[in-house]
């Protein structure tokens, strides 16, 4: 992905195969049949999230360092690291309320980021099981999620403290499985998109506590200018705080992608006070959640047209964190531009 020092790699697997020669992994993503726990496994952290139906090619997120590695467990959170960057999973299982387990996930997480020395969180993912559903105590899950989540950053980082760019997605199985990347010295830059409110400035309307999430994330290495590895939060059919067209997934993908583009466009880069730009085109690996199995042909005709031909882009059906959302997409734009 990267050839700066202390390189870190994405990769998408589609087939068990051997690491690179020089390269070490920190993390394997495996979208699965099933979930499978937090582990060490082979030196690296791995989880298995249940996104995929028995028939459905499988892919695995690879994350790779040319560092060698160090992993373990801390409290049900399994991490690698390299003195550069750090990866760690965990999961939060199926229960009647997310609030207080979300927190303590969190709080856990906040903990070992201190203890390891990663201050710099650079994207966070999150795939919620009965994501539109609702809880014990009648909250929907997604909002109950935010709830927990955003008590434990109130408490880390202070009401005002921001988040990188995130997902936090359906899953087919329960509970919330997640997973983040945070640096030591690199340099990161939360940014916000100029045709969407903030969202950790969302009204009461949708949850008594806002997600807390950027648009896009601009990492950048030491000794790299500009965006470096800009990752794209997932983005839905959302103008202001409102979602548009609903029921239409064409006009759905029209708006997803125009607020993907506008994030990252040089404009937008330029009024966060970064000499740079990038477009759709520059994006290498985007994952794209679609809710409903039928409007798939729509919406991969509609991400073709956008995306590079050598753009890695792999589909998910699962549901989206408001019931009137048909898409959401995401995507990284590496350092350097191809
Ligand atoms: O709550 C989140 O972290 C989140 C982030 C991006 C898209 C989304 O649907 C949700
Ligand atoms: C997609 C989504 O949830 C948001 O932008 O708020």
């Amino acid at each position: 992905m990267a050839t700066y020092p202390h390189g870190l790699r994405c990769r998408l697997v589609r087939s068990p195969e051997a690491t690179p020669s020089g390269r070490h992994v920190l993390g394997r993503v495996a979208f699965l049949g099933h979930h499978s726990a937090p582990a060490v496994r082979a030196g690296a952290s791995e989880i298995g999230i249940h996104l995929v139906g028995a028939e459905v090619e499988r892919v695995t997120e690879v994350w790779e360092t040319d560092s060698p590695v160090v992993s373990g467990m801390y409290q049900d959170l399994a991490y690698a690291h390299d003195g550069e960057y750090l990866f760690c999973a965990g999961q939060v299982p199926e229960g009647g309320s997310y609030r207080e387990p979300v927190r303590n996930a969190y709080r856990a997480a906040f903990d070992l980021i201190g203890k390891l020395d990663y201050p710099h969180v650079m994207r966070i993912w999150h795939f919620i099981g009965d994501i539109n559903r609702a809880n014990a105590d009648g909250m929907e899950i997604y909002r109950d999620f935010c709830l927990g989540r955003a008590e434990a950053v109130d408490h880390h980082l202070g009401r005002a403290g921001d988040m990188p760019a995130a997902t936090g997605i359906g899953a087919l199985g329960g509970g919330i499985s997640w997973y983040l990347l945070a640096s030591r010295s690199g340099r990161v830059r939360n940014l916000e998109n100029p045709l969407q409110v903030p969202a950790p400035s969302y009204p009461h309307l949708y949850g008594p506590r806002p997600p807390k999430f950027a648009r896009a994330t601009s990492f950048s290495p030491p000794g790299i200018d500009g965006a470096g590895d800009l990752f794209v939060a997932g983005t839905a059919s959302i103008l202001g705080h409102e979602t548009v067209h609903a029921g239409d997934i064409a006009k759905q993908c029209d708006v997803t992608l125009g607020n993907m583009a506008m994030v990252m466009s040089r404009e937008n880069l330029l009024a966060h006070g970064i000499d740079d730009g990038r477009t759709l085109k520059d994006l290498r690996f985007v994952k794209v959640y679609v809710r409903r199995a039928e409007d798939l042909p729509v919406v991969r005709a509609a991400c073709a047209a956008a995306f590079s031909d050598t753009a890695e882009i792999v589909y998910f059906t699962v549901d989206i964190c408001r019931s009137d959302l048909l898409v959401e997409i995401e995507g990284i734009a590496p350092y350097p531009r191809s």
